[in-house]
């Protein structure tokens, strides 16, 4: 069996490719920045070209750093930024448009509209999800009604419909395989969570073709073999997660009740429900943590879509810092009783408010405020978003006694013990912080044969450091007080 196995972690700002041997370790990483366009306010575009050309070159770079042929590859496992829709020519495979990033907006309208027809409980029965932009049904509408005869060229099947996994999948098997997988399929709001199939009556409400979609498999499958000319030798794709749920399975959430919070541009925490799709009474979401051999694992998910990003705008928005670890020396120097709150709502806000309307906001500015208290407001929304998840989970019933963090900014110390004192609860930072790419890694390496079980995987998960709660209970209720009257004054009612 070949050891080696490489994943692809395809995310918002950056391709990313790492190796990893049959213990699990990373043996060597390749990373590329693309561009971000943002052509109105509220919009959000990549250009597929770029996301598939930055990938192959860091697939490259990382086997070259590695010193690993294709023969010394059992599979690939990728995962990818969820929810970004491209749409792409077959015959060409030119996509016909930029994709639609998940944090594009544009169709906030649309989205008021079907919910004002009373829509949204077809939409949360069978997907688990809400109408809103965030998810990719109403982008391919978008780009079925506003690019020239991509309607009609949908419907003859001529066009093909992916989230970022497809699209990569295509190219790297030169167009032999267009599938996707179950978690992937599960952030259309097209896919029924309940029956594991695109769903009739959401194809018609979102007036989109089945011709346009990919099939859709378990996520550690036969998902194709890449096409020889990419790395001198066919190597099988056999994993695909989008990048949360990859992020769970690396985090060995595979227990009901065992949850999960990435920190990277926004910030998704997942708690696993094993068999049962919990409907949210709370307005989190209902989604798959991942399906394996047929049978699917639920989990409930809470979105927040501006964490690191908020620490990105300080460095080239505001140039306050000039790099976002400089976030945690002015953090000590104001401490965790900060009066200035920031709501980084540039693009809405997600869950639990769900408003595609609010902006973001800096308030209880004083004149002695200075870069220091709003780069420290920067982390601690962060820390008050995922509370406003974590009281949702409570309120739907279910227990969150301890969170394993990941992600760029749970690197941040400080970060993380405000975040263990304003939840009250356990935070544990595994050793692997690339969980995202690990999950991926261990679905390919479950299929091929390099991991034998998920029993296995969670016996090489392995804490870095435990950040317990060591906050007075009044200090916490008055701080987060103070955050719920900041969201009330951006939230448009
Ligand atoms: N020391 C730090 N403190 C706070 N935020 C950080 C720190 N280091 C990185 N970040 C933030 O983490 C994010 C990068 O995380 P990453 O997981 O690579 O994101 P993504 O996968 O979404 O591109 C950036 O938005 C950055 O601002
Ligand atoms: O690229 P990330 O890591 O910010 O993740 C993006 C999410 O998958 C969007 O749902």
């Amino acid at each position: 069996m070949p050891p080696y196995i490489l994943a692809i972690d395809q995310g918002t700002t950056s391709s990313r490719a790492i190796v990893f041997d049959s213990q699990g370790v990373q043996v060597a990483v390749a990373q590329q920045e693309f561009h971000q366009y943002f052509p109105k306010d509220g919009w959000v575009e990549h250009d597929a070209l770029e996301i598939w050309d930055s990938t192959i070159s860091v697939c490259c770079n990382a086997l070259e750093k590695a010193g690993i042929r294709a023969v010394e590859l059992a599979g690939i496992g990728i995962t990818n930024q969820r929810e970004t829709t491209v749409i792409w020519d077959r015959a060409t495979g030119q996509p016909i448009h930029h994709a639609i990033v998940w944090q594009d907006r544009r169709t906030a309208s649309v989205c008021t509209k079907l919910k004002s027809d009373g829509y949204e409980d077809l939409v949360v029965e069978r997907t688990g999800l809400l109408i809103d932009p965030y998810f990719s049904a109403t982008k391919v509408t978008w780009l079925l009604d506003n690019i020239d005869g991509a309607r009609q060229r949908a419907e003859t099947g001529e066009l093909a419909f992916g989230t970022v996994d497809s699209w990569l999948l295509w190219n790297l098997t030169k167009g032999q395989s267009h599938f996707t997988d179950a978690t992937n399929a599960s952030r259309t709001a097209l896919f029924n969570i309940h029956t594991q199939d695109w769903d009739e009556d959401l194809l018609t409400l979102f007036r989109v073709p089945r011709a346009l979609l990919p099939k859709v498999l378990d996520s550690a499958a036969d998902f194709g073999v890449t096409a020889e000319e990419w790395f001198g030798g066919p190597v099988k794709v056999a994993g695909i997660a989008g990048d949360q749920h990859a992020a769970l399975i690396g985090q060995a959430c595979f227990e009901p009740g065992m949850a999960k919070s990435t920190y990277g541009t926004g910030c998704f925490l997942m708690l696993n429900t094993g068999d049962k799709a919990l409907r949210s009474e709370n307005r989190l979401l209902t989604t798959m943590a991942y399906r394996l051999d047929g049978k699917p694992c639920y989990a409930i998910e809470g979105s927040i879509f501006v964490a690191g990003a908020a620490m990105q705008w300080l460095r080239d928005g505001l140039r306050l810092i000039t790099d976002a670890s400089e976030s945690a020396g002015h953090a000590e120097a104001v401490g965790v009783d900060n009066s200035v709150y920031l709501v980084p709502a540039f693009t809405g806000l997600g869950a639990p408010h769900w408003d595609p309307n609010a902006r973001g906001a800096i308030l209880g500015l004083t004149r002695d405020t200075g870069i220091a208290e709003i780069v420290t407001a920067g982390l601690q929304s962060v820390c008050y978003q995922t509370k406003d998840l974590v009281r949702a989970i409570r309120n739907d019933g279910a227990p969150l006694e301890s969170l394993r963090v990941d992600g760029g900014m749970a690197v941040n110390d400080w970060v993380m013990q405000f975040l263990s004192d304003i939840l009250c609860v356990t935070v544990d930072r595994p050793s692997v912080t690339e969980t995202t790419a690990l999950g991926a890694a261990y679905l390919a390496g479950l299929q091929t044969g390099v991991f034998e079980s998920l029993e296995q995987i969670s016996g090489m998960w392995e804490r870095e450091r435990q950040f317990q709660p060591d906050m007075k209970p009044a200090l916490r209720e008055s701080l987060y007080a103070g955050w719920l009257d900041a969201i009330e004054r951006v939230c448009n009612h």
